[in-house]
């Protein structure tokens, strides 16, 4: 199948690439011309694991990228918009899908043959029916179900994991105008052929994408809410509580011959120092604001934000409790984007936390093994930044986990060396607290084992 995707950040050049190895034709569309251009060279603009690979691998066959959105769509039988859409502090910004939609339509205007027209992005419900269709529809002349057929695809994949979400995934969301525009989307993931395909109409598609960030996100402020009450209570460890409760089988079913099927949650439970990154906080924001629109209160979601938004308060509260002041004080943070394998700092725990710590006068020397070009363009010269890990740990008089990398797992050997050793914040709860000789972690007691 011939596809355009407009749009080639995360979602739209992972998409675009992936939908390339499946053996489709894909014409990338951007406005930005270094992206164009970049991606033309076959070097990604995002760190994404194995996407330089398959860039490259599809380049100039089954790939290419260009500005000209009107040759992208003669040329091809389906257009994904893929663009993005911030959230203002009210609503999400729907002018880039607009102006896509505009755009696309302007194209169609010159078109004779079926085209469908398949929104990508996140949108609140509602809006691929009455934003960008009316939008399709006034800039060709032309009637959506008749002429053009228009669809929600929602994207599931996570950052970091992006190419392997992209290929692997766990369901397929299809809502469109009519079943031609569903026949036309479903030739899209035909060769997924174990995946679970959801049809259903576009405003559901579009409820059910932010649903699904929304779950996610409360179970981790759930999470954290427990954690921190742990944390107070003496022995107790949140860790162990949360898999405690989910050995309950209504949360984790037992198989026929009595073993446990996979577990229905055993991840979005970890407490930490909160979400970050472009989706959750964007998405929960957005879903709040669309309910409080139509007069829902939204509170629970409401309270997810506002724990998320205290969480990162942990990590200075851990140090506070070991140090009189801060003042001068070397950190260690370990990880600045909002999560490992990605250089986003999209929202990221550490800016809140890193800002806090400038502020009481600490000296940061930070590390993230593929974040320190996007950190600097936040922080400046505010703080340092480490080269390697030993580097980050040198002089410090307290070390802070911030983001679960592998790599920070050889931290045990590196601070069982130093003398004294440094004070161990486990923002993660991803080391032992048995490897360091001061140790505190989010959730855990005081006298947790
Ligand atoms: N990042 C994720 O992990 C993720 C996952 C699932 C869904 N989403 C959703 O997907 C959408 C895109 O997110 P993203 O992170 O890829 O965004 P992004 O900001 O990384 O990329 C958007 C791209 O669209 C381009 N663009 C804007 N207007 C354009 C136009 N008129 N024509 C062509 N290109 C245009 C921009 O130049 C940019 O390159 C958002 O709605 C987001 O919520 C994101
Ligand atoms: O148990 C957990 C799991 C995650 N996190 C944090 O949650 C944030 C988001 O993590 P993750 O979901 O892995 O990353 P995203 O790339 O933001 O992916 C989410 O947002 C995407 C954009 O909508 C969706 O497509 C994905 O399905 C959804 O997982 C990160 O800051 C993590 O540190 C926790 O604190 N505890």
């Amino acid at each position: 199948m011939k596809i355009s995707v407009v749009g080639t950040g995360y979602v739209g050049l992972v998409s675009g690439v992936c939908l390339a190895e499946l053996g489709h034709t894909v014409i990338c569309v951007d406005v930005d011309t270094a992206k164009v251009d970049q991606i033309n060279r076959g070097d990604s603009p995002i760190y994404e694991q194995g996407l330089d690979e398959l860039l490259q691998k599809n380049l100039g066959t089954r790939l290419t990228a260009t500005t000209d959105l009107e040759r992208a769509v003669h040329e091809t039988e389906l257009s994904m918009i893929a663009v993005g859409t911030p959230f203002d502090g009210r609503a999400i910004d729907l002018s880039f899908v607009r102006q896509a939609a505009e755009m696309i339509g302007d194209a169609l205007k010159t078109k004779s043959a079926y085209h469908v027209v398949v929104v990508k992005s996140t949108v609140i419900p509602g809006t691929t029916d009455s934003v960008v269709t009316p939008a399709l529809e006034n800039a060709s002349g032309k009637k959506a179900g008749a002429d053009f057929g228009v669809g929600m695809n929602p994207e599931f994949l996570r950052e970091g994991d992006a190419v392997a979400d992209f290929m692997r995934p766990d369901r397929i969301v299809l809502g469109a105008c009519d079943s031609r525009s569903h026949g036309v989307m479903r030739q899209l993931y035909e060769p997924f052929t174990s995946a679970n395909i959801l049809s259903t109409n576009s405003r559901t598609a579009e409820m059910i994408k932010y649903t699904a960030n929304s779950l996610l996100a409360t179970l981790i402020s759930f999470s954290n809410e427990i954690g921190n009450l742990c944390k107070k209570s003496g022995e107790v460890d949140v860790a162990e509580v949360m898999k405690g409760v989910h050995l309950d089988k209504r949360l984790s079913p037992i198989g026929e011959n009595g073993r446990r099927i996979v577990p229905a949650i055993t991840t979005f439970i970890e407490a930490g120092c909160g979400f970050g990154g472009s989706c959750f906080p964007k998405d929960v924001k957005a879903l709040i604001a669309y309910g409080q629109s139509l007069g829902e209160s939204m509170s629970l979601l409401d309270a997810v934000i506002r724990i998320n938004r205290e969480q990162p308060g942990q990590i200075i509260a851990m140090l506070k409790k070991h140090f009189h002041s801060l003042q001068g004080v070397s950190v260690a943070i370990l990880g600045l984007a909002f999560k490992p394998e990605t250089d986003d700092m999209r929202e990221s725990p550490a800016i809140p936390v890193i800002h806090t710590l400038v502020e009481q006068g600490a000296r940061i020397h930070a590390f993230d093994p593929v974040a320190r070009n996007e950190a600097k363009k936040l922080f400046g010269d505010a703080i340092t930044y480490a080269e390697t890990l030993e580097d980050a740990l040198a002089d410090s008089s307290a070390v802070a986990i911030l983001t679960r990398w592998d790599a920070f797992k050889r931290l045990p050997r590196l601070v069982q060396a130093m003398h004294p050793q440094p004070l161990v914040i486990d923002g993660r709860r991803m080391l032992d607290k048995k490897d360091f000789d001061r140790y505190e972690g989010i959730g855990m007691g005081e006298r947790s084992l």
